[in-house]
């Protein structure tokens, strides 16, 4: 009973995971397919409407996710009094709510008792979807005493965007198309902790900035989405190839977990991390240095943990490999869980969206263990 292990919560026309084969599909259409030939773009389209985008519908989507970046000057101010030890996804979560509103008011509108109308969701959560990366490239830029990310500057892509957005540079046509890789393989994964949380708050008839927020707040996690950030820095801790056999055996020695290893649904390997492993490597290689030393370090623990690990069905999962392609792109780590949001972002509203066209208000029920009738003592006869 514990975690909903296997428990079915609502059907989904979005994303399928078949988590013994290893495969997964965003609308029917394979991942693996869609991360080599689409844009992120065409992916955040295909699963927010349910179909690729003709090149009217890209071009004004497009449109609309630049258009989004533009953010009140009030938002910024904010930002640049955040606590500098808030972690990303909490600073994030402030500007978030701060923005509620700016692209409609994203509430489900009762049409009838049972039907709703989901057009405000999508509306807001589209603005959001194009929001995201300036807010992070903020924040970035505010904690590195950086330029702010310039809301007009010209790229052809979302990707490109974020990257520029993150660092404060344009980059390479290999960086960004690695990036837009990154970013559509972490676009939508059928129902995780965060987006069940953000489906748990959208079905009170919240707005989706306040379903975001719930859904940023459980990603940060490191069971979810923190996981990328301690990925990185277990690889650094480790250091060189050489360490990694003795650090795996440690911690699993020690019971403890191996960040960036096992997943609730997929039983061998992520196919998120074998897509993710390649194009790592190919980036790691053409910067070298580091980039190429954590990468190496990446192979020898994911071989260390294999020998231990695959017997109980515990592979890398999509976390660990984006971890090193981050780290060969040039981003700190403490941005990783940041730049998931950016992306999954897409999947909440689509996930949000489709649920409360057909809304149920999610309230399970908790099996109650404890006692029942004690006597209430006054505060003197208390122990
Ligand atoms: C994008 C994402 O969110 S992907 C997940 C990112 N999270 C991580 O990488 C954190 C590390 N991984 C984990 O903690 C887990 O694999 C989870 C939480 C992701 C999923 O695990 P669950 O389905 O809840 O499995 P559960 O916690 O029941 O563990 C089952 C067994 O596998 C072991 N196990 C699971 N993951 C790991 C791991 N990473 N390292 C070592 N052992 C592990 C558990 O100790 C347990 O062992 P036991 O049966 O001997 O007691
Ligand atoms: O599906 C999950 O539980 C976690 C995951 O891989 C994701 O959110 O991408």
């Amino acid at each position: 009973m514990r975690g909903l292990d296997g428990v079915y919560v609502a059907e989904t026309r979005i994303s399928y995971v078949d988590g013994e084969k290893g495969r997964l599909w965003y609308r029917g259409y394979a991942v693996d397919e869609l991360a080599r030939k689409a844009t992120f773009e065409e992916v955040a389209y295909l699963l927010i409407h349910g179909k690729l985008p003709n090149r009217e519908e890209l071009e004004e989507f497009r449109s609309r996710l630049i258009a989004a970046r533009r953010i009140p000057e009030h938002v910024i101010e904010v930002a640049e009094k955040l606590p500098q030890n808030l972690h990303v996804l909490d600073k994030m979560r402030v500007l978030v709510t701060l923005l509620y509103g700016w692209y409609g008011d994203g509430k489900p509108r009762m049409l009838t008792s049972k039907q709703v109308d989901a057009k405000p969701v999508i509306e807001a959560g589209t603005g959001l979807v194009g929001a995201a990366p300036r807010l992070l490239g903020i924040i970035a830029a505010l904690e590195e005493g950086r330029e702010l990310p310039s809301e007009k500057f010209e790229l052809d892509s979302h990707a490109a965007y974020t990257l520029y957005a993150l660092t404060g540079r344009e980059p390479s046509l290999p960086e960004r198309d690695a990036f837009n890789t990154l970013l559509i393989l972490y676009a939508d994964h059928e129902l995780p902790a965060s987006t069940f949380a953000a489906m748990v708050a959208a079905s009170t008839l919240t707005d989706i900035y306040s379903a975001i927020d719930a859904a940023l707040a459980t990603l940060k996690g490191p069971l979810h989405g923190g996981a990328l950030e301690e990925v990185a820095k277990m690889l650094l801790e480790i250091g060189d190839p050489e360490n990694a056999e003795k650090y795996v055996e440690n911690v699993l020695s020690s019971g403890k977990r191996l960040m960036g290893f096992g997943h609730r649904v997929y039983k061998t390997y992520d196919p998120r991390s074998l897509i993710l492993k390649k194009v790592a490597s190919i980036i790691a290689n053409a910067v070298g240095g580091e980039a190429r030393r954590l990468y190496e370090t990446a192979v020898a623990v994911e071989n260390a943990a294999l020998k231990r690990l695959a017997r109980k069905n515990i592979y890398p999962n999509v976390d660990f490999w984006a971890s090193v392609l981050l780290y060969a792109l040039g981003i700190k780590p403490r941005y990783y869980t940041g730049v998931f949001a950016v992306a999954r972002i897409v999947g909440w509203v689509a996930h949000v969206a489709e649920y409360v066209a057909r809304n149920r208000l999610i309230r399970p029920r908790a099996l109650y263990t404890g006692p029942l009738n004690l006597p209430y003592l006054p505060l003197e006869a208390r122990q």
